[in-house]
């Protein structure tokens, strides 16, 4: 069987060697002639899958070892037969960690308490519904806009006017333009008009999901927001223009753990395997190392406040990421799209909270419960 792959999936041969021969590409290399003969395409989001690619393949499984699924025209794979599998939630924890430390790290410089904030969590899915729940749990107060959920699950539900009223504002909708509550745009110039000074706006679902040109527009009138955006539209060409004026903007990295990118693989594996009748042999966890850090200890002396802070940037950082990508604005404009791909090829390895084991010396009961709601695992 012959697979085509692109290169930035994690543990390819580890899942697929005894599979089939694979062939390794570039994500946004792949063109028609390298798919006419392969019966199986792996993907992550930067390859575009429709028609213009495939329809003179042989192709007969597509799997995308990724959450979203807005490069994928799930239609017309359908309508050809071809089998398709995407990766739900595979990196959700990643990106509820990579706001955990976004939230961790503006409360910390404006001095403001942790758990004040209103947020107001827009799509309530794998990572909104899973940040939801996390921030519950310790304390916030959650605002939570999905229309589609509303009716179906548990919990209350707001309209999108109150979520974006709130103090931090996150976006985690997939990327859609048909359908009754389209996403595209969802953030265009009349609703960023009416965002305050006070309001920190985070972006982690796609670029698209807000108008670039009308968020430049405001991000240079008074009164603006502080932006952290993880997303851009027109991926890898940026706006410089709008990564000059966020005050965090990383390379769609947000879901880039290495346990997250991993059960992306193992996820599409296990597609691959029952499509192909064959048994599910192996998972994610089994190719995990130990991390390069394990183990912090806190004592009775530690505040809550900053212990938690310290716990949640040893683990990860924003502003690493941010400065890398500020990096780039100093590269002739011909260099800067290689640029984002490149940063997000070679990302470093990052482990999620619950790779670090906490031993906790006669801290309060509440310190303890606050990590524990935020996944590390602590020493007994
Ligand atoms: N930055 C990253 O690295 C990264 C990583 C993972 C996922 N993502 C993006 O985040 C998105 C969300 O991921 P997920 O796993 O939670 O997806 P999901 O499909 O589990 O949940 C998305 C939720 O958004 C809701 N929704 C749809 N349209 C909406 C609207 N107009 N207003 C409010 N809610 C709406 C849906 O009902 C659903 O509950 C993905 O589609 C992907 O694009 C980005
Ligand atoms: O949808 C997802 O799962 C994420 O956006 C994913 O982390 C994107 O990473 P990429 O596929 O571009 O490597």
């Amino acid at each position: 069987m012959h697979i085509v792959a692109d290169e930035n999936i994690p543990l390819l041969n580890e899942f697929f060697a005894d599979i089939g021969t694979i062939t390794r590409l570039p994500g946004r290399m792949i063109r028609p002639e390298d798919v006419q003969k392969a019966e199986v395409l792996l993907v992550r989001s930067v390859t575009h899958v429709d028609s213009s690619l495939l329809a003179n393949s042989s192709v007969k499984f597509v799997g995308t070892a990724t959450i979203g699924t807005d490069h994928v025209d799930e239609k017309w794979l359908e309508q050809q037969g071809i089998a398709f599998a995407a990766a739900p939630g595979c990196n959700a924890e990643a990106v509820v960690q990579y706001v955990i430390s976004c939230l961790s790290l503006h409360a910390e410089l404006n001095g403001e308490p942790w758990a004040r904030p209103r947020v107001g969590i827009i799509g309530c899915g794998n990572v909104g519904g899973r940040l939801r729940e996390r921030l519950d749990k310790l304390g916030f107060q959650v605002v939570a806009c999905d229309p589609l959920l509303e009716k179906t699950a548990e919990g209350e539900f707001s309209d999108l006017d109150q979520a974006l009223d709130c103090d931090v504002i996150t976006l985690h909708t997939p990327l859609t333009r048909e359908g009754p509550h389209p996403t595209h745009h969802l953030l265009n110039e009349d609703r960023l008009a009416r965002l305050r000074e006070d309001q920190l706006l985070i972006n982690t679902s796609r670029g698209s999901v807000i108008d670039t040109d009308a968020l430049a527009a405001r991000l240079s009138a008074a009164g603006a927001p502080t932006v952290i955006l993880d997303v851009w539209e027109n991926e890898p060409q940026i706006s410089t223009e709008l990564l000059e004026k966020v005050w965090l903007g990383t390379p769609h990295i947000a879901g880039y753990t290495l346990e997250g990118k991993a059960n992306g693989t193992g996820m599409i594996y296990q597609a691959l395997s029952r499509y192909l009748g064959l048994p599910v042999r192996k998972k994610a966890g089994q190719f995990m190392p130990d991390p390069g850090l394990s183990r912090m200890t806190f004592t009775s002396e530690a505040h809550r406040e900053e212990a938690l802070a310290l716990a949640i940037r040893a683990t990860y950082d924003p502003r690493r990421d941010d400065t890398a990508l500020r990096r780039t604005l100093r590269l002739p404009d011909e260099r800067r799209a290689a640029a984002f791909d490149e940063m997000r090829k070679k990302y470093r390895t990052r482990r999620e909270f619950a790779s670090i084991r906490l031993q906790l010396k006669g801290t309060a009961n509440e310190l303890q419960h606050s990590f524990k709601t935020l996944g590390f695992r602590i020493k007994s």
